[in-house]
């Protein structure tokens, strides 16, 4: 039985794991698709460097060239993560017909479309599954399940070292500092946690899962996105003495044809479903005209969840190949993006305050709201240890992110209001 020759782009955390599940369940990887799959070359920066997984030395190449171009090698699996090059690489396998799986959100988010056109063009296939939430299969979901409904909302916690952080942060009162060191060590974060601490790598993720769910062109530009690198312990605490936790959400609307695609630390009821996610894992709230509510869950970053995704896309293209059928499962068409402006987005706020100290104070402020049609669901003047009498919280009802931007104008301009201490999008 000839094997299925793998070229890997990659051995960190990801890399690793895909190895150990390829070798580890070897029989039952042949069972289902009737042949061997070998892990013929391995792309690492450094051969080298120290490994926590013995790999014969002869496989490991610095040259990426040496794999993309080699005429034995079937498929190639990347998760070296990278754009500009890797792309390059990827279209050249793709020139040469091999097929790609790959788990980086940041080139398919930004490249897709190219990579999926030449795909086709050439008959190959190009899967993605662990791009986006890790261990749950929510691309081939929102590809496969929901093909026969139309989604009207996306919602999700869609980066597990963020949700790790808040969580600590909420649970323990970690600092936040301390907490991204551990996501680092464990494997969680990008190489560059910047783009996870300021919702680069949610929005992305949200860009790839709201193209398939809407099926429309959605590019990273139409992705407003806010991290969350100023969110206190103050509004954390504040949150909970009010019934909601503090989430990094990835929101994706659609009403009519028009859609907005967010990401931004939310409130969010701690009722909700989405509210008990915790650590590294993640969720994805789907919701379709047909179908309803749904949820999927399960851990969003780490060696072997993520590997999983990425050998399962594997079986897939091996399978394809056995039945000659590569590069025909991708959309034919998509929708061009109409993006709903400020007024047609809407929620509730949460507004923390800091404010003088004086009678007339609160008639100022609900006079502003008032100007601008807003409606107050709730007041509250927090009584927190070591906080100052002088901060009030307010929770609107739902209301436009057009009219809540005038509401904030006027504040600045406003004596009572001393400080705008925090706005949070609240949900639930
Ligand atoms: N970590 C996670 O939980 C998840 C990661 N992803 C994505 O998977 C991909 C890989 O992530 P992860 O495994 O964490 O990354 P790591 O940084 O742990 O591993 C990257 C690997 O690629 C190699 N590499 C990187 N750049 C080059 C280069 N220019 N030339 C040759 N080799 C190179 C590195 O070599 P060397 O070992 O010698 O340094 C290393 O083996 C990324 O796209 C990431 O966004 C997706 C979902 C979850
Ligand atoms: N850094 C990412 C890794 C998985 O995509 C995350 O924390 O979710």
């Amino acid at each position: 039985m000839k094997p299925v020759k793998v070229g890997l782009l990659g051995l960190g955390t990801v890399g690793t794991g895909v190895v150990r599940i390829v070798e580890g369940h070897q029989e039952d990887l042949l069972n289902q698709v009737g042949s061997p799959i070998s892990i013929s070359q391995i792309l690492v920066k450094d051969r080298t460097k120290g490994r926590n997984i013995a790999v014969e030395a002869s496989k490991l190449t610095e040259d990426p060239w040496e794999i993309v171009r080699n005429p034995d090698i079937d498929v190639i699996v990347e998760v070296m993560g990278g754009i500009a090059q890797t792309k390059e690489y990827i279209l050249e396998a793709l020139e040469r017909g091999k097929h790609i799986v790959t788990a980086n959100k940041d080139l398919m988010a930004l490249h897709g479309p190219e990579i999926l056109e030449k795909a086709r063009e050439k008959g190959c296939d190009v899967l993605y599954e662990a791009s986006v939430a890790g261990g749950i299969p929510i691309i081939r979901t929102l590809i496969e399940g929901f093909s026969s409904d139309r989604i009207t909302k996306i919602m999700g916690i869609v980066n597990g070292t963020t949700n790790y952080i808040l969580t600590k942060m909420s649970q323990e009162g970690a600092a936040y500092g301390d907490v991204l060191k551990e996501a680092q060590e464990l494997g969680y974060a990008e190489s560059d946690p910047t783009s996870d601490v300021e919702g680069l790598d949610a929005a992305r993720k949200m860009t790839i899962l709201s193209t398939l769910g809407f099926r429309a062109n959605v590019s990273l530009d139409h992705v407003t996105t806010k991290g969350i690198s100023n969110v206190t312990q103050e509004d954390i605490q504040y949150a909970k003495q009010l019934g909601y936790v503090v989430k990094l959400l990835g929101i994706a609307e659609r009403q009519d044809d028009f859609i907005s695609v967010s990401v931004q630390p939310t409130m969010i009821k701690k009722s909700h479903p989405i509210a008990s996610v915790n650590g590294v894992f993640n969720a994805v709230y789907v919701h379709g005209e047909a179908v309803g509510e749904t949820m999927f869950y399960g851990p969003g970053a780490g060696e072997m969840p993520t590997a999983t995704s990425v050998v399962a896309d594997l079986v897939a293209v091996v399978k394809n190949m056995k039945l000659g059928v590569n590069g025909r499962q991708a959309q034919l068409s998509y929708n061009v993006v109409k993006l709903k402006t400020d007024e047609q987005i809407a929620s509730k706020f949460f507004l923390l305050l800091h404010v003088e100290d004086r009678a007339g104070v609160l008639a100022q402020i609900a006079q502003v709201f008032s100007d601008f049609d807003v409606s107050i669901e709730s007041v509250m003047q927090p009584s927190m240890p070591n906080i100052s009498s002088t901060e009030i919280i307010i929770i609107t009802h739902g209301a436009s992110k057009a009219a809540m931007n005038k509401v904030l104008k006027a504040f600045e301009s406003l004596s009572a209001v001393r400080k705008i201490k925090s706005v949070y999008r609240v949900e639930g």
